[in-house]
C-alpha cells in the first residue's frame, strides 16, 4: 500500500528525475499534485522541469561519479530517467546495492538507453519482427553491412543510419544511394547525445503509418502488476523528429491485437512499474517493433488533452504504486513549435491568436535557449474527430511566432 508524505518535511516522498525537459516537466507537475517532493536534474541550468520542481540540480548525468554522488547525497525513494544520456551502469550498481529504486528498473534504463540493447532484446531474445539491422563501428563496416560484403544478408537501399545513443532524430539519416553513405556516417558521429563511434543501420520499412502504443505497468489491488494500453497514438516524423501526433490512430483489429501483444512482451521483459512508449510501424495487418521508451513519449504529449489521465499522470501514478485509468475522453492532436532561431531568452508572439483556435491549449516549455530545430513548445487541440483536431493543432502551432529579443 502506498503512503505519501508531506513535501519538505521528514515524511516526504522524494522522487528524482534524471532529465528535466518538456516531458519531465509534466511528470514533475503530476507528482507535485500528489504532494511528492521533487528533485529535477539536468545537464544545464533552468531546464523546464527545474523551473517547477522543489529542488534543481545540474550535473553531467553521463558521468558515473557525479551521478552516484548526487544520488547518495539526496537519497530519493525513486530515480526516474527522462533522457538517453545517463550513466545507466552506475544506476544498475546503485540499485543492486539497495541505494535506490530506478524506474522502471535499472536494467530497462540501460537496455533502452542504447539502441543495441533494446534491438537485440526485441529481435534476438523475444524474436519480435523488426527491420533488418546491423551495428557498425566504422564507415567501412557500414558500407559492408549495406552491401552484404561482410558475409551477412545485405541491408540494401534505402536504409536508415542512427547513432546507438541518440534520440529525437539526432544524427539520424536515410541513405538512398551509395553516394549518401559517407555523409550519413559523418552526421551520425556528430549527432549522438553521447560520443560513441557506433551506429545501427536498419533496412527502411515502407509502413502505412506508425504509432506509439502507450503501455502502463501498474499495481492492482492484490499487489500484482497489470498491463494497461492507451488508444494508439499516430504520428508524423520529419528527419527522425516528431512534428505532429494524434489519438486515436485508426487501425485494423488484427494490427491492434498484434501491437498489444508486442508491447506486452517487451514491457513484461523490461519489468518494473511505469508508462512505456512502444514505437511500432504498421502496414495493413503487419506490425514491426521499432523501439521503446521506458517513460513518457514525446508523441504522447497529445494525451494532455485526449485522456482523463495524461501519459504523465499515468507514469506518476504507476511508479508510486497507484491505480491508473487509460481511457480517452476526446480525440485530439498535437503540433510541435520549433524555435526557428538560435538565441537565448526568446519571445513568443501570436499566443492569443493560437489560443483563439477552438479547444486549443499550448505548452511553452521555457527552455532558456532556442535553436532553429529545438522543440520549444506544442499546440494541443481536442475535437470531435482526429482530422479536424490535426488541422486545428497545426493552425494553432503556426500562429505562435518565436523571435529573438
Ligand atoms: N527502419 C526504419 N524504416 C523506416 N522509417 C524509420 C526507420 N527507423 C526510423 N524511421 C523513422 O524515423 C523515426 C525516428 O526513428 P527512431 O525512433 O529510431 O529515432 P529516435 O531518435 O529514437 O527518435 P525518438 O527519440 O523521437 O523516438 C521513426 O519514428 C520513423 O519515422
Ligand atoms: N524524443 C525524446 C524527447 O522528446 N525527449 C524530451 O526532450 C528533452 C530534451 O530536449 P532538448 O534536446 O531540447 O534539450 C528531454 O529532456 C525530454 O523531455
Ligand atoms: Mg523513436
Amino acid at each position: 500500500m502506498t503512503t505519501l508524505g508531506t513535501p519538505l518535511s521528514p515524511s516526504a516522498t522524494r522522487v528524482m528525475l534524471l532529465g528535466s525537459g518538456e516531458l519531465g516537466k509534466e511528470v514533475l507537475i503530476a507528482l507535485q499534485r500528489l504532494g511528492v517532493e521533487t528533485i529535477a536534474v539536468d545537464r544545464y541550468d533552468n531546464a523546464p522541469g527545474q523551473q517547477v520542481a522543489h529542488h534543481a540540480r545540474t550535473i553531467t548525468m553521463s558521468d558515473p561519479a557525479q551521478l552516484r554522488a548526487l544520488i547518495e547525497a539526496e537519497r530519493p525513494m525513486l530515480v526516474v530517467p527522462e533522457i538517453e544520456a545517463i550513466a545507466t551502469q552506475e544506476l544498475e550498481k546503485l540499485e543492486a546495492e539497495g541505494v535506490v529504486r530506478v524506474i522502471p528498473t535499472a536494467r530497462a534504463a540501460r537496455l533502452t538507453m542504447d539502441r543495441e540493447g533494446i534491438r537485440r532484446l526485441a529481435a534476438e531474445t523475444l524474436r519480435l519482427p523488426t527491420s533488418p539491422y546491423r551495428f557498425c563501428d566504422s564507415l567501412a563496416e557500414l558500407q559492408a553491412a549495406i552491401d552484404g560484403s561482410d558475409g551477412q544478408p545485405p541491408i540494401g537501399y534505402p536504409c536508415v543510419v542512427k547513432p546507438v545513443m541518440s534520440s529525437s532524430g539526432k544524427g539520424q539519416s536515410k541513405i538512398d544511394t551509395p553516394a549518401d553513405v559517407a555523409a550519413a556516417w559523418d552526421y551520425a558521429m556528430a549527432g549522438g547525445r553521447v560520443a560513441k563511434g557506433r551506429v545501427i543501420v536498419e533496412g527502411f520499412i515502407d509502413f502505412d503509418f506508425e504509432i506509439t502504443l502507450l503501455t502502463v505497468r501498474a499495481m492492482n489491488a492484490s499487489g500484482g502488476v497489470d498491463t494497461h494500453f492507451c488508444e494508439p497514438v499516430g504520428h508524423k516524423q520529419v528527419a527522425g523528429d516528431y512534428v505532429e501526433s494524434w489519438q486515436p490512430q485508426r487501425m485494423s483489429e488484427a494490427a491492434l491485437e498484434r501491437s498489444r501483444l508486442i508491447a506486452e512482451m517487451v514491457t513484461a521483459d523490461l519489468g518494473g512499474l511505469g508508462l512505456f512508449g512502444v514505437e511500432l510501424f504498421v502496414k495493413g495487418d503487419q506490425v514491426w517493433f521499432s523501439e521503446v521508451s521506458p517513460r513518457p513519449h514525446d508523441t504522447g504529449l497529445v494525451t494532455l488533452v485526449t485522456q482523463w489521465q495524461s501519459e504523465f499522470e499515468l507514469h506518476a501514478r504507476a511508479i508510486l504504486g497507484l491505480p491508473v485509468d487509460t481511457s480517452m475522453r476526446s480525440p485530439g492532436a498535437s503540433a510541435v513549435i520549433y524555435g526557428g532561431v538560435d538565441a537565448a531568452g526568446i519571445a513568443f508572439d501570436g499566443v492569443a491568436d493560437a489560443l483563439a483556435v477552438p479547444h486549443s491549449e499550448l505548452r511553452l516549455f521555457g527552455k532558456p535557449e532556442s535553436f532553429t530545430k529545438r522543440r520549444m513548445g506544442v499546440a494541443l487541440v481536442h475535437d470531435q474527430d482526429v482530422d479536424t483536431a490535426r488541422q486545428q493543432a497545426r493552425l494553432a502551432a503556426g500562429k505562435v511566432r518565436p523571435r529573438q529579443v
